[in-house]
């Protein structure tokens, strides 16, 4: 009785299970079957999109290809026209191309043109400078002659007037033109000659006649042209001395020192002996050295010492030669040219240090340069000294006129005394007396060496073309004439050895 009732359930279930996937079936089947019209609505979009689609495309290839054509037309009838423009041009290209070999082959001949004429050029060129350094050199030679001959005949006039030179140098008016100040000079020059020269004073005449007269138009450059002979000849073994003499403002440092822009005496001096000497390089071998002493109220001051407030003695030499010479004396080697412009300028600084006035102090002042070159010849080992003393003299004028008194008397004093004492030493030498009294002032003594018998003497004296100054002019042209009449005799070079060579 269970079973069956089990199997009875079982069956409902059963039963139950069908009817609902009846259910389900009959639900599914609908819903299958509203996807199916679905599916067919899709399908027939899609068809109707394809259809869409490929009319465009039609179109779209349509259109494609009538514009290619029409782009294809434009672009053949460019073409025509660039290929019928290249014909044209044909011809054009064709004359270029002429033309271009043409003038290719004219550059070719005209650069050989131009190779062959530079040469030509170059050659004449070359002879031509063959040519006239030939001629140059043969003009070197004459000239080189004509300067030793000039030098010889110089030095043989010099010893002939007996180793003495005396030199007038007219100052210009200040503030006037070079012509203005010859024609209104209180001293009278003459054009046609240049020894002679004429002064009124005192209702006469008076008449010089000296070496050389200098118009006061004269330059530096002239006046040491003068001297130049006399300088140089240090080189060879000879004691120089070249002063500078007159009154006050006459114009003698000017002649010594010069200014920067027209050097003097000084610096020519020096210029002359180095080019000189670096002419004669490797013949021979020199060493210069240099001082510069200050002569005031009758004292020694060394302008190159570190300390030129120094006072310096003039002693006898201890080695028993008889020869003075100042202990402490400062004595630069000079290395070159350049090197001797710097010593200058110290010199002139210390000089400047110890005075208020410096263009005061000068003029009471006697300035002293001494060069001493000592040569040695490679061939014969001959060894020459030579000195040259440059002097810049103090203003000369006369005691009694400046009217001084006290430290101006004592000034004007110490000046005369050794400036009395030069003209004693001159008029010694001129008497040709045995004693010749150098030891009366400091200045004297200094130049010993240089200014006695055998040496070489050039006297600068500087005259003021003022009428004003007419009195002081008359007593230095007087000083100067009796200088003119001393006979030094001939000067002696000095060498050290029997071998060495006579003087060019
Ligand atoms: N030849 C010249 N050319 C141009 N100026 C000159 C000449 N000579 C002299 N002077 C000028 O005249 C003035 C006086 O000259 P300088 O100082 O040389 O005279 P000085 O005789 O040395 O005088 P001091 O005895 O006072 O030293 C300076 O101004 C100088 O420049």
């Amino acid at each position: 009785m269970d079973q069956v009732s089990s199997h009875g359930e079982r069956c409902h279930q059963l039963e139950e299970q069908l009817r609902r996937s009846e259910d389900l079936t009959s639900g599914l089947q609908a819903k299958i079957s509203s996807y199916e019209v679905e599916i067919e609505k899709l399908k027939e979009h899609l068809m109707q999109e394809i259809h869409q689609l490929e009319a465009q495309k039609e179109e779209a290839i349509k259109e494609a290809s009538e514009c290619s054509e029409q782009h294809m037309d434009t672009l053949r009838d460019q073409l025509i026209g660039v290929q019928s423009r290249l014909v044209s041009l044909q011809p054009v290209l064709k004359n270029m191309k002429t033309n271009y070999n043409s003038l290719r082959s004219q550059v070719r001949n005209f650069s050989q043109f131009y190779e062959a004429s530079i040469q030509e050029a170059r050659r004449q060129i070359c002879n031509a400078v063959t040519n006239v350094s030939e001629a140059n050199k043969d003009l070197l030679q004459k000239y080189q002659r004509e300067v030793q001959l000039r030098k010889r005949y110089h030095n043989q006039l010099v010893e002939l007037k007996g180793n003495i030179r005396v030199l007038c140098r007219v100052r210009p008016h200040k503030d006037l033109t070079d012509q203005k100040s010859s024609q209104l000079s209180a001293i009278i020059t003459d054009v046609n000659d240049d020894t002679r020269t004429s002064i009124t004073y005192k209702g006469k005449e008076k008449s010089f006649e000296l070496d050389k007269v200098f118009l006061p138009e004269a330059t530096q450059e002239e006046v040491f042209m003068e001297i130049e002979p006399v300088v140089t000849s240090c080189i060879n073994g000879y004691n120089v001395c070249i002063f500078a003499y007159g009154q006050t403002g006459s114009g003698k440092t000017y002649t010594m020192e010069g200014t920067a822009d027209n050097p003097g005496m000084n610096l020519q001096s020096l210029r002359a002996l180095y080019q000189e000497m670096e002419a004669r390089k490797g013949l021979w071998s020199y060493a210069v050295t240099l001082s510069m002493v200050e002569i005031y109220n009758e004292v020694i001051r060394d302008l190159l010492s570190r300390d030129p407030q120094d006072k310096l003695d003039i002693k006898l030499n201890p080695d028993g030669s008889g020869q003075l010479h100042v202990p402490g004396l400062t004595s630069m080697e000079v290395k070159s040219f350049r090197h001797i412009k710097k010593l200058l300028a110290l010199g002139r600084r210390n000089r400047a240090t110890f005075c208020t006035n410096m263009n005061e102090h000068s003029s009471r002042s006697h300035a002293l340069l001494t060069i001493t070159i000592t040569g040695r010849e490679f061939s014969s080992g001959a060894i020459t000294t030579g000195k040259l003393n440059l002097v810049d003299l103090a203003g000369s004028e006369r005691v009694c006129k400046s009217g001084a008194e006290g430290e101006r008397l004592k000034e004007a004093q110490n000046i005369n005394k050794s400036l009395l004492a030069l003209g004693e030493v001159i008029q010694a030498l001129r008497a040709k007396q045995s004693h010749i009294p150098f030891r009366n002032s400091k200045l004297t003594y200094l130049l010993q060496d240089s200014l006695g018998k055998g040496n070489k003497t050039v006297m600068m004296v500087q005259v003021s073309p003022l009428e004003e100054n007419i009195g002081e002019t008359v007593c230095s042209l007087n000083f100067a004439q009796r200088v003119c009449k001393v006979e030094l005799g001939p000067a002696s070079r000095k060498i050290d050895t029997a071998t060495a060579k006579a003087e060019i």
